[in-house]
């Protein structure tokens, strides 16, 4: 089994446009199983404030860790099986105590993703969705769910619709978090003063999805490294997809556990999306009861 972590960090109250390059953590990496670092800085507080009553994504782990608890972070695909679907998704994963929602965008090539996201998104483009239907759900739903919103996406749609204009507009949806996981190291200083501008929170990461049958002790080794470099919360990923996964990572002491490939399996998968829902809802309660 691989190692297979991604850590995500925070910083209160540092501006973006004083960090230094070396200070992101944008490595992208194609390789299976390789270990990811993923980096969220809080921006400004001087930056304006988004419209969502929602705490943003560095808030939230700090309000956690304040109560000893550990950030339960599920991902979905949107539109797998229909973005309606994707909706109701938000709402009990909201609804069973999700701290934060990381959302991906379908890709035609999703290089960072294992099989079962891969085809996630194969299914939900043939449905025809895309980034304005995306937005246009989120618009209805976002006010109504108050976990803060990640939203996954590759570089190339946000190249599409221009970065200035991809932040405002995602802005304007009241999403709190952008995870961009092939950006160019040499490309994330304009992302990152575009995310400032408009109060975003941005997470970089590295390593490929998959559900796996165990967590790699290697990730306890590499957590500890990541802790003891920095201050800020780390969250760990990929392969994790049960609620012992979701216990033993957070007695290794993350901050935040990501579970994706099984929630996008059991909605994908499912007879009918009803069904979908009844089971995303008895795995979420699950997990969320395997943390403290
Ligand atoms: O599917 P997994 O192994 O449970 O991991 C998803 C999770 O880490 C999420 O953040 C994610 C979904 N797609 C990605 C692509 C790259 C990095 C991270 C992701």
């Amino acid at each position: 089994m691989a190692a297979t972590v991604a850590a995500l960090k925070s910083t209160t109250g540092t501006c973006f446009h004083q960090l230094k390059k070396s200070d992101a953590h944008f490595l992208p990496s194609r390789r299976p199983g390789s270990v990811s670092v993923r980096t969220l800085r809080r921006q400004s507080p001087m930056a304006t404030l988004t419209a969502a009553p929602t705490v943003g994504l560095a808030q939230t782990f700090s309000n956690l860790k304040s109560q000893g608890k550990v950030a339960f972070i599920p991902y979905i695909t949107a539109g797998d099986p229909d973005l309606s679907t994707t909706a109701e998704a938000l709402k009990v994963l909201d609804k069973c105590g999700s701290d934060i929602i990381e959302l991906g965008v379908p890709y035609s090539d999703p290089l960072a993703d294992g099989p079962v996201i891969q085809a996630a998104a194969t299914r939900s483009l043939a449905r025809g969705t895309n980034f304005d239907s995306i937005l246009s759900m989120l618009k209805k739903v976002v006010p109504e769910i108050s976990a803060p919103i990640a939203l996954f996406t590759y570089y190339n749609p946000i190249l599409k619709r221009g970065i200035g204009q991809f932040m405002s507009t995602v802005k304007e949806t009241g999403i709190h978090g952008l995870v961009v996981p092939d950006v160019p190291l040499e490309e994330t200083e304009l992302l990152r003063k575009e995310a400032l501008k408009n109060n975003i929170e941005l997470v970089s990461s590295i390593g490929v999805t998959g559900a796996r049958a165990s967590v790699s002790t290697k990730v306890q080794t590499l957590l500890q490294d990541i802790k003891e470099a920095t201050t800020k919360p780390v969250a760990v990923g990929f392969g994790i997809s049960s609620p012992e996964h979701v216990q033993l990572v957070a007695g290794w002491g993350a901050d935040g556990v990501i579970v994706g490939s099984a929630m996008v399996k059991l909605l994908g998968e499912a007879k009918s999306p009803e069904e979908g829902l009844l089971e995303l809802e008895k795995f979420t309660k699950s997990l969320k009861a395997a943390l403290p």
